[in-house]
């Protein structure tokens, strides 16, 4: 079911920081930030010759992250999403074995414009997984 791994996700406490060590420091292709209010978060991509990495600071009121930077003020690895072919399919599969899927179960447009949705860190080993729809 799983597919490709599409990105890592670290949350930062400084986006432009973060963004600078990666195209400096280690000489990464960096994108430009994305404000997606609809998620709480700004973003940007990293492109690696075989993954993304995703840069991601919290953006407004209420963001999903921001807990997360409270528990973590350096950051850290936030979650990792996977490509799935159908997420709908992938989803009820998921919920018909026990697993939480979060945001009531219904897909929302991601970074890339493809749905996306998220499963409990505490169903797979403490670690958030975002599904993305290719
Ligand atoms: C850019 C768009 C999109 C894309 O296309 O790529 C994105 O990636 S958007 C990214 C931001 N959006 C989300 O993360 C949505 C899903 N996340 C959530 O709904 C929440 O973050 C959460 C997973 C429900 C956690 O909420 P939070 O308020 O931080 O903590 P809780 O108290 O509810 O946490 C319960 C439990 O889980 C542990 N936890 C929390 N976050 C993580 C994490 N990222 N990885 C591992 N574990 C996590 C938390 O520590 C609590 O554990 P205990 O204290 O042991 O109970
Ligand atoms: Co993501």
């Amino acid at each position: 079911m799983i597919g490709r791994l599409n990105h890592v996700a670290i949350v930062v406490p400084d986006l432009p920081e973060a963004v600078a060590r990666y195209r400096d420091a280690l000489g990464a292709e960096v994108g430009p930030p994305q404000d997606l209010p609809e998620h709480g978060v700004r973003v940007v991509f990293v492109t690696l010759p075989n993954t993304k990495v995703e840069l991601l600071e919290p953006l407004g009121e209420g963001s999903p992250v921001e807990g997360f930077l409270g528990r973590n003020a350096a950051g850290g690895i936030h979650h990792v999403c996977y490509e799935v072919e159908d997420l709908l399919a992938a989803r009820d599969r998921l919920v018909a074995s026990g697993a939480r899927v979060l945001g009531g179960g219904e897909p929302k447009v991601g970074a890339h414009g493809k749905p996306v949705l998220f499963l409990h860190p505490k169903d797979f080993n403490g670690t958030l997984i975002e599904l993305e729809q290719v």
